[in-house]
């Protein structure tokens, strides 16, 4: 659905984007994640068709935006500036905006998109007298009026307090639920990030450092494997034979409880040595990193080796 292929994109001779690929499928939701000025906007707005790739090449269903007018109708976009008027109801921002796109059945959809982000009841409010989160919303709502297949968000609860963070992650989800949306996020809310999106990809510096499914991500590398067994003196022998073995980094026990750090090898491997060895095992638990863990060791390595 969206591919990026070796982009590269500067400003004033200043590399911005260096050879960045990485493709969303159909029904994904995406989150795009990197510190400030890592090149996440820039990525979005080559895709868009709003800037000129230096090199490589952004496309969404197969096709370059800034050359397909059809296709871009088929696109939703929020971006940092809204397009609302503050001087014009929420009504009548959407019903500019469904005039524009030359939206089908355009009363029954602006009564359908209201009822959905739940304005209805604030309808004929200027947008000017709106709170920040109800404005975002909007902003949602308008951006989704031509039922497109693909919605891209660029700091979509950016600002919001807790409460209007979760209106807009839970429209997000059901977007993608219920309407099978594919969603491309651009965000710095990574609790946000981990509730919402299936995949990641982090950009640093204008790479891609990791990309992959968000559960993926989480198991690799580095994992925490608690090991219950059945008695402490099981827990000793168990502790003494995983420190011996290859690609288990520190481990501990505790009473019953064996933690220990995996470096290269797996669950399965484990329980096999620990049941060849004749230890009782009670449970084994994965504990898997969170995506701000994930997200802090990416930009600490990338920092590292720059
Ligand atoms: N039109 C432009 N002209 C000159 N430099 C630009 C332009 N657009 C972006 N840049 C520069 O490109 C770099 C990447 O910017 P970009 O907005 O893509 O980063 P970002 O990852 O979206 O950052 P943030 O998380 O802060 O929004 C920054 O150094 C920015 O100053």
């Amino acid at each position: 659905m969206i591919s990026i292929e070796h982009l590269q994109k500067g400003f004033k001779g200043r590399e911005v984007l260096r050879a960045v690929t990485f493709s969303v499928k159909k029904g994904e939701v995406f989150g795009f994640l990197g510190p400030n000025g890592a090149g996440k906007t820039t990525t979005m707005r080559c895709l868009l068709g709003l800037l000129r790739p230096d090199g490589g090449t952004a496309t969404v269903f197969g096709e370059d935006l800034a050359r397909s007018d059809g296709l871009r109708r088929k696109v939703g976009v929020l971006l940092e500036n809204d397009g609302l008027s503050d001087r014009l109801t929420a009504r009548d921002n959407l019903d500019y905006h469904a005039r524009l796109y030359g939206v089908q059945e355009r009363e029954r959809r602006i009564e359908e998109i209201l009822e959905f982000i739940g304005l209805s009841d604030r309808q004929n409010s200027l947008v000017g007298t709106y709170s920040t989160g109800m404005r975002r919303k909007l902003g949602i709502g308008r951006s989704i009026l031509h039922t497109p297949e693909v919605l891209f968000l660029d700091e979509p609860t950016s600002g919001l307090d807790p409460e209007a963070q979760r209106m807009v992650r839970d429209l997000i989800l059901e977007l993608s639920r219920e309407e099978e949306m594919t969603v491309f996020i651009n965000s710095h809310n990574l609790d946000e990030v981990q509730r919402v999106c299936s995949s990641v990809g982090i950009l640093h510096d204008g790479r891609l450092r990791a990309f992959d499914r968000i559960e993926r991500l989480r198991e690799d590398g580095g994992g925490r494997v608690r090991i219950v067994l059945t008695d402490p003196p099981s827990a000793e022998e168990a502790l003494r034979t995983l420190t011996a073995m290859p690609g288990i980094g520190p481990a501990d026990r505790d009473g019953e409880e064996v933690t220990v750090h995996l470096e290269g090898t797996g669950v399965p491997a484990i329980v096999r040595t620990l049941v060849e060895k004749g230890c009782a095992i009670e449970e084994v638990v994965q504990e898997r990193r969170s995506l701000e863990e994930i997200y802090l060791s990416v930009v600490r390595q990338a920092e590292g080796s720059a």
